[in-house]
């Protein structure tokens, strides 16, 4: 296995200073600092509860935090308008775990709906781009038609991610984007989204408890622990971290993946 490295380290493409977000009685962030320079893919790990999830949302500004800043590229997520955080938005594209199609719309029809309710291009248009991705995503064009319940796991996930690329994002974030597949449709979604980001230039934040994805497609790894980011960098240095925490997770891991 081997590590991924860049040379696009210039500026960032997400700052996160001050974060602090709480659920009832629970801080799940307290004053969490981030920055991930644009064109790099990150993993996002950290033990169950950790605040994973909470901070992808809080950086989709799908929910507003009690305290600090969120800039993508440049531009602040908190505190601001919903009209306006709809047009961010649409230099996101977002995976969600239960990357879920909607039941009622065929493939094409699911990877076309961004662009029908966000832009004015005529439907011709909107399917020639919707079958561009539907390939990009590595689905044979025969996909396009089908419904989500003729379709694999694998394929569900592809027609996500095309989905989630349909508005051209600077940014993809991902949750847990293998999690039910079988060990060798995992590589290669992992390869693909590899690929993609590669030949895009995106910068992916992907939540993974997976370390093969770690090693393969990583530059790198933000570990998330005590409200915080405990540790963060490659994935070979931080496999090696003597932050207990951080020593744990992976020799954790180590043992379920072996077992
Ligand atoms: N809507 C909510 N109301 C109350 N508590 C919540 C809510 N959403 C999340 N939490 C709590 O916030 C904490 C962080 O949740 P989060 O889902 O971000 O963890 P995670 O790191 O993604 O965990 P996992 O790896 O298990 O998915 C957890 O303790 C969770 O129980």
């Amino acid at each position: 296995m081997s590590e991924r490295t860049t040379d696009k380290t210039v500026s960032p493409a997400i700052q996160v200073r001050g974060l602090v977000n709480r659920l009832g009685d629970l801080t799940v962030h307290d004053g969490l600092d981030l920055e991930i320079p644009a064109g790099t893919t990150v993993g996002l790990v950290g033990g169950s509860g950790a605040g994973k999830t909470v901070l992808l949302r809080t950086l989709l500004a799908l929910r507003e935090p009690q305290a600090g800043s969120v800039r993508l590229f440049g531009q602040e997520m908190v505190g601001v308008g919903e009209a306006e955080l709809r047009r961010r938005r649409r230099r996101i594209g977002m995976l969600f775990q239960h990357g879920a199609l909607f039941g009622g719309l065929t493939v094409l029809e699911n990877i076309a709906l961004p662009l029908r309710e966000h832009t004015a291009l005529s439907g011709a248009v909107i399917e020639e781009l919707a079958l561009i991705k539907l390939k990009m995503a590595g689905l044979p064009p025969s996909a396009a038609g089908l419904y989500s319940d003729e379709l694999s796991g694998g394929m569900i996930k592809r027609a996500a991610l095309a989905r989630a690329l349909i508005m051209d994002p600077d940014i993809l974030f991902l949750d847990e984007p293998t999690a039910g597949l079988d060990p060798v449709n995992a590589a290669a979604f992992d390869e693909l989204i590899r690929e993609l980001s590669e030949l895009l230039g995106l910068t992916v934040v992907m939540v993974t408890h997976d370390l093969d994805a770690l090693w393969q497609i990583t530059h790198q790894v933000v570990f998330l622990g005590r409200g915080r980011v405990l540790a963060q960098g490659p994935v070979a240095e931080m496999s090696q971290s003597e932050i207990p925490e951080v020593a744990d997770y992976f020799s954790d891991r180590r043992k379920q993946e072996a077992s």
